[in-house]
């Protein structure tokens, strides 16, 4: 991490948000409690998250985590809810609320127009599991790395990106072994199946992951967005299409027809449209 002049970018309790040459860095940093969410923490990666989304000098975005353990000196990613500040009915935050308000963050990340990059230093667990696999592509420490899915021991169940989409992503086998059984798998045995795009040796983790978001970078930006939109399609339903749709109907207004269009609108009479029906 040290060749790279990462900025900070705001100041939070629970994450570190940095930016550096168009890619934001947001970081769990709870790493005592192997970074585990609580509601303050998804507040805070909503806003993260929301900010990368808006500034148009950033393309691409690292989730990872800040570490190691001060306990233990075990590092890890993301342990997933709280359990301690679970409630009846969700998390509990300060205001005495019981959400469940990570989902949200997960649909930024896979709606957001931007490539979002999941860096996994240490323990991927639980809903951490599934920010992982909700990502655009994912990075593990060869040494400290481990997958494991903790839904089925706490009476959690993600029915979303995290088991259905994995399963699309490892097979339906797998994914059911991933969830039923709760097993622990390495950064390679994740990578062999087809959940994780490298292993990385642990010091080295970082600055691949910037070098990753950096090749993101020199592509067009256009086509990295309507990419990501369209694979995304044909598993996100309505809500695909209408991202995607969104995008194309952008693209549509930059044409000198959309100009026509809205001027002849304003302007109180019949649109003059270029009469060429392209083949
Ligand atoms: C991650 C472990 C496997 C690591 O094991 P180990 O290295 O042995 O460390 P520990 O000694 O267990 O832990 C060290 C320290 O950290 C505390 N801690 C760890 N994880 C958590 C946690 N999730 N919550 C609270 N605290 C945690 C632990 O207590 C220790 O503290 P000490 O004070 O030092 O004793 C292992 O830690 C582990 O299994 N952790 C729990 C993993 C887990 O079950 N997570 C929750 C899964 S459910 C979930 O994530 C909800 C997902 C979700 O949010 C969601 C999904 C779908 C719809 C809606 C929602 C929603 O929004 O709720």
């Amino acid at each position: 991490m040290n060749s790279i002049a990462w900025q900070t970018a705001k100041e939070y309790d629970d994450i570190t948000y940095k930016k550096c040459n168009g890619v934001a860095r947001i970081a769990f940093n709870r790493p005592d409690v192997r970074n585990a969410f609580r509601p303050k923490t998804t507040s805070e990666l909503l806003d993260a998250f929301h900010d990368s989304q808006e500034d148009t000098s950033i393309g691409a975005v690292l989730l990872s985590a800040e570490g190691p353990s001060s306990k233990d000196g075990v590092y890890s990613f993301c342990s997933g809810g709280d359990q301690k500040a679970r409630g009846q009915q969700g998390y509990v935050g300060e205001d005495g609320y019981h959400r469940l308000n990570i989902l949200e963050v997960q649909r930024l990340i896979r709606f957001m127009p931007k490539a979002v990059i999941c860096v996994v230093p240490g323990w991927a667990v639980g809903g951490g599991h599934s920010l992982h696999v909700v990502c655009d592509m994912t990075l593990a420490s060869k040494e400290h790395a481990i997958f494991k899915q903790t839904d089925a021991d706490v009476t959690s169940f993600d029915g979303g990106y995290g088991s259905a989409y994995l399963a699309k992503m490892v097979g339906q086998k797998k994914a059911r072994e991933i969830f039923f059984l709760g097993r622990n798998y390495s950064a390679q045995e994740a990578f062999d199946m087809g959940m994780v795009n490298a292993v990385v040796p642990h010091e080295e983790l970082e600055n691949a992951a910037y070098e990753w978001a950096q090749e993101v970078l020199a592509k067009s930006p256009t086509s990295i967005k309507m990419l990501k939109f369209a694979m995304n399609l044909t598993d996100d339903g309505m809500v695909g299409q209408q991202v995607f749709a969104g995008e194309a109907t952008r693209l549509a207004y930059m044409t000198e027809e959309a100009k026509e269009g809205r001027d002849a609108f304003l302007e109180k009479r019949a649109p003059n449209f270029d009469k060429k029906w392209l083949p």
